[in-house]
């Protein structure tokens, strides 16, 4: 037996494609659900992070039914991609424009890569990309693959054409096996959750089998684009200061570095630092050795006194909007929304939002129908692994009212931060971080006091309703005594006082009561009055 070992290294393109299920493409039915989910995030990027409503048409064709290839296309109205951009942000595993301090719904740089070598595993077309960024001259297309090995663009066709109409935006079509009837159900849900947060975009889908859904645009109400904000003291490492040291462009000392260079540090924090350092604010701070820099990041990691992380960098979608998404899609007979103030954990800022949907057309189920996203992503798969999911089976829903095993309702609940602790790539399940579990649970009992206070008020009015039901069958009764006192012992002034006086006292329950069916009372309690 042979005790040696061999050792080679792998590019992240080879990683990937080794370990596709990383990803989210561990079988066809899955690949083709992420292929969408991972252009339609590109796409949404490109749109609302920039202030544009979003326009998103997603195409699934069946191209070659003996090996079920489908071609993915996706299109937007976004800022598109420079051209010179587009080879790498198609065909390096890790190239991004989403690695700085600002919410969007990508962060790993490896989406629509994580597709296209999944294309490349299993067919030969290559991946098509149309873009236009705005006010270019110009619509320009690829054709790309990846070389695995050197985890590198390689480009098939490139092309470029008049932009005559003053087109912007990027179209992107992948090849790829699926399999359409096992994915049909999780894409049709994807789009329709995201079409709940997106409630201002506008989505066309046109399915395999033909069958066109159009989403319309339901408000012009944008929520603000997120800022990119400098880093804050307590969210880096050792090796992050390192880097930001490494690409300063200025040749900064170490107090100008402090100031200029993160978010919460002034003049007064600065020197405060220094002092609980050791170190010169004079010194340059490229000539930092690697103990002081441990020393700088330590003073930061234990410095108490920092303001709170700048919310500036997320964008939240607001109580209405979330509202507006509920009511349309389930119409349900209430619905509450609490969008919380910003939070922070290791340094990296986050607001929970939530909502609750309840009764109306909303489906009777053995458990609440719950709506979990990431940074505007619905999170489909995974669920019961999501700290959202823990935390919505640990609120005691008798206390906020829900008598009934069976429920009735939709709970929504958003994280936003410029760092979900995702469980893996694939983005579907949101890790237990003590303080984001904690905030989750607090949102979701203020929105849950809502649907308390909403609950019992309509089991006041509706116990005031049976009490009411009851006189209704004195009316006759008392109606006759009137009509008797009045009449001075005329029968025909008794029949006609009697028929006016019920008439109005009906009259008068019903608008209290606001009953429709007065008429079915009326005959339930009618007496005669000979
Ligand atoms: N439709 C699009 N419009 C504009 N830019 C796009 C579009 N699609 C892709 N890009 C660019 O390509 C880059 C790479 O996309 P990719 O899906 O690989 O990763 P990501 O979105 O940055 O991160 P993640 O892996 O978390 O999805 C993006 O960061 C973006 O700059």
């Amino acid at each position: 037996m042979s005790a040696k070992e061999k050792f080679t290294s792998l590019s992240p393109a080879e990683f990937f494609k080794r370990n596709p299920e990383l990803a989210g493409f561990p079988n066809p039915a899955r690949a083709l659900y992420q292929t969408v989910r991972e252009l339609v995030e590109n796409s949404l990027d490109a749109t609302d992070v920039h202030g544009i409503l979003p326009n998103i048409k997603i195409v699934i064709d069946l191209i070659d039914e003996n090996r079920q290839i489908y071609r993915v296309n996706v299109t937007d109205n976004g800022i598109g991609i420079p051209p010179h951009e587009v080879p790498n942000a198609f065909g390096k595993v890790l190239y991004s424009s989403k690695y700085v301090n600002r919410q969007t719904r990508g962060m790993y740089g490896l989406g629509v890569k994580a597709a296209v070598l999944y294309s490349q595993m299993h067919q030969d077309r290559p991946v098509e990309i149309e873009t236009s960024p705005i006010n270019s001259k110009r619509i320009y297309s690829f054709k790309l693959k990846i070389d695995i090995n050197k985890n590198e663009p390689i480009i098939v066709e490139r092309k470029s054409v008049s932009n005559n109409n003053g087109f912007h935006g990027t179209s992107v079509s992948i090849y790829i096996p699926g399999d359409w009837s096992k994915a049909k159900p999780r894409i049709y849900e994807y789009i329709r959750r995201t079409y709940i947060i997106t409630p201002y975009a506008e989505f066309i889908f046109k399915d395999p089998e033909g069958n066109v859904t159009y989403y319309p645009r339901l408000t012009n109400k944008i929520p603000k684009p997120p800022q990119e904000v400098k880093p804050h003291p307590y969210g880096v490492d050792r090796e992050e200061v390192k880097i930001m040291i490494n690409n300063l462009k200025k040749d900064y000392t170490l107090k100008e570095f402090l100031i200029n260079e993160f978010q919460s540090i002034g003049e007064t924090t600065a020197e405060k630092l220094l002092e609980l350092s050791g170190l010169k604010g004079s010194k340059k701070v490229k000539s930092l050795s690697e103990e002081e820099i441990t020393k700088l990041v330590e003073v930061l990691k234990k410095y108490e006194d920092f303001r709170a992380p700048s919310a500036d960098s997320l964008s939240v979608i607001g109580e209405d909007l979330i509202e507006l998404g509920l009511k349309k899609i389930f119409n349900p007979e209430f619905v509450a929304a609490v969008s919380r103030k910003p939070k922070a954990y290791q340094g990296h800022p986050f607001i929970v939002e939530a909502g609750i949907a309840y009764g109306g057309s909303i489906p009777v189920s053995e458990e609440p129908i719950v709506l979990r996203y990431a940074n505007k992503i619905p999170l489909i798969y995974d669920e019961k692994s999501d700290v959202i999911w823990k935390v919505v089976e640990e609120i005691e829903w008798k206390r906020y009212g829900i008598e009934s095993d069976q429920y009735q309702m939709v709970i929504m609940v958003h994280l936003c931060s410029t760092k979900i602790p995702y469980k893996s790539a694939g983005k579907e399940s949101i890790a237990e971080v003590e303080d984001i579990e904690k905030e989750i649970k607090n949102t979701l009992m203020e929105v849950a006091r809502k649907l308390k206070q909403y609950l019992s008020e309509k089991k006041k009015e509706e116990e005031a309703k049976k009490k009411l039901l009851t006189y209704l069958k004195y009316v006759p009764e008392v109606s006759r005594s009137f009509a008797v006192f009045l009449s001075n012992g005329s029968k025909e002034l008794i029949s006609k006082y009697q028929s006016e006086i019920e008439d109005e006292l009906f009259r008068i329950i019903s608008k209290k009561l606001n009953l429709t069916d007065i008429e079915e009372y009326r005959k339930m309690y009618k007496v005669d009055s000979e």
